[in-house]
Parts: C-alpha cells; structure tokens; sequence
C-alpha cells in the first residue's frame, strides 16, 4: 500500500465509539477518570508527588548536573542530565520528556526513572520546556527540538538515543522526527517510546484541554503525528534505524487506547519498526510512576533494547 492510502485510512476522523457529544469527550481525555486506585480529584496530586520525590532523590543520589540550558527560545529551555557510574564516548542516551497536556509539570517530575536507568549504563537526561498558555504548543515543539540538536552535538559519539515521551511528551518525542533534517545521522539507532500517548490532536479542541492550549482545528492538523505532512518525515527519518515501542496502560480510556493503536497501525502498514504493549494493572500514572521499581516491564523493556542495540 502506498504511504498516502495508508495515512488516509488511519488518519480518519474520531467517529464511532461513541465519543460524540462534548461532555463524553472531556472524559476520554480526563485520565484522571479512568484509574480505579484513587480518585479522580487525588491522582493527579498524588501523581505530581510521587514523581516530584522520585527526581529528588535522583538527584540526591546519582551523579547530576541540572538545570543545564539547551536554547534561548525559552526561560524553561533546561535539562538534567545524570550519568552512570561508567561513561564512554559511545554510552547510549536515554531521554524522558514530562507530559502534562503541554500545560502542567516541569523537569523536576523527569527524573523518576534516572537511576533505574543509569544502572542499566545508560546516561539520562531529563528535559523541562514552556508550557502553554505562555507560549503555543509550535513553541514547545521547537523548543523540545532545540533540545535534541543540543544533545546531538553534547554527545556526538553515541551508539543510540533512546527517547521515551508520557502523554503529552509522547507526542512530543514523535514530533521531534516530525522535521526535515532531524539532527540525529540517518544510521544512528534511535528508540522512541511513546507510553500513553496522543498522535492525532483533533479531539482535543473540542475539550477543556484546550481552555489554555487555544488550538485551531488547522493548529491541530498541523502538529498532530498522523498528520499526512508529518507523518511522511516521521516516516522518512524512520525507515533506516529507529523503533517505536508504542506502550499504554490497561487503565487508560478507550480513545488513549485508540490513539496509540492508530498509530502503531500506520507504523506497521507503512513499514516503520513498532511494537505495541499494553501493561496490564496500570493506568495513564503510575504507567510511568512505577519506573522506580527495578522489576517492571517497561524496564525490562528499556533493558532488552539496549543490550539488542549495543550488541549490533
Ligand atoms: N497526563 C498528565 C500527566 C501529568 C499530570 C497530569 C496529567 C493529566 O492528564 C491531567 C488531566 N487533566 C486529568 O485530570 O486526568
């Protein structure tokens, strides 16, 4: 099938599965609604918590250097970068990219995952960026792309970047391909993991969500992933040496579990290296939360692509 048939047929509008009318919607795009182990009003608190005390103790604990600028395009244009105990010129890089709905967290809830990681002899970088309504969701793309021109040049030896995006941030990490030249040599291996995430934005102007990111219906179809224009570069950054590993949780609603299928589909049908992974008894939080522990999947997961990489 050619590329265009394909993007056509994944790339449909929202219909079916009944999320019609508006107030439907704002909930398919609540993911505090969907979690059964807290409420609705306490779990994203709890969430902002767990992750804020996760990067603490990161912080306190590995070797770091934080609040390392990576562009004038923005005051929040800074990153934290931890190492492992041994680093080389071609140490792999991870990156972690905060999601928020592209108006809410920091760095400081990106550095959750930073030890598991860097035990795995991975360095780990966790980047910040403006959120809207300060400046318009293009900003934060560019911004987030500054980022990896930055990265690119501070390692250049590198066998592999590993970019992992949560919600809002997997968007994002896909967007960072999304360009015609994205920075990175068209052979060096790069992973994205996009965990929970969103890749056609169009439902989101019709939500609450959209109260501070003041998208336009074109805005929408102009940042959104499966996007024909965007997709195409996706997919041609894509085709020598990048993977994505599409992850959601079980307890993420129907259209996260829709978003994420869509495009693990496009991927597929159009040849782009993709897994897909649903983790069972998780939901659109501790999804991410649970990095901490040494014995979860997605680090399993992360372990696996790194040794597949370094023994290339
Ligand atoms: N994805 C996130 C990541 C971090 C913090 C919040 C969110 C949310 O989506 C909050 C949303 N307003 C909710 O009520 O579920």
């Amino acid at each position: 099938m050619d590329i265009l048939t394909v993007i056509e047929k994944y790339y449909t509008k929202h219909k079916s599965q009944s999320l019609d009318d508006s107030a439907n919607l704002d909930k398919q795009y609540s993911p505090s609604q969907w979690a059964t182990r807290l409420t609705p009003e306490t779990i994203v608190g709890n969430h902002v918590e767990t992750m804020v005390s996760a990067t603490k103790n990161a912080r306190s604990s590995i070797n770091c250097e934080t609040g390392v600028k990576y562009s004038d395009l923005g005051p929040n244009c800074l990153l934290d970068i931890y190492k492992p105990e041994e680093v080389t010129k071609g140490t792999p890089v991870f990156v972690y990219i905060h999601g928020g709905y592209w108006q809410e967290c920091s760095r400081d809830v990106s550095g959750h995952a930073a030890e598991s990681v860097t035990k795995m002899g991975a360095i780990y970088v966790g980047i910040g960026y403006d959120l809207c309504p300060s400046v318009s969701m293009s900003e934060i793309v560019a911004q987030v792309q500054a980022a990896f021109q930055f990265i690119r040049h501070k390692f250049p030896y590198t066998v592999g970047i590993h970019i992992m995006g949560h919600s809002a941030g997997a968007h994002l990490a896909t967007m960072v391909l999304a360009q015609h030249s994205h920075d990175f040599p068209s052979l060096l291996p790069v992973t994205i993991y996009a965990v929970s995430g969103i890749f056609d934005l169009r439902p989101i102007v019709e939500t609450s969500v959209n109260n501070a990111l003041k998208l336009t219906i074109d805005d929408a179809e102009a940042m959104s992933p499966m996007d024909p224009t965007n997709f195409k570069k996706i997919y041609a950054n894509s085709r020598q040496s990048t993977r994505f590993i599409i992850c959601i949780a079980e307890n993420d609603s129907p259209a996260f579990h829709d978003q994420s299928l869509r495009f693990y589909e496009m991927l597929n049908a159009t040849g782009v290296r993709c897994d897909f992974i649903e983790f069972e008894n998780t939901d659109h939080f501790n999804i991410v939360e649970k990095s901490t522990d040494p014995n979860y999947l997605m680090n399993d997961v992360i372990k696996n692509q790194l040794s597949s990489l370094s023994s290339n």
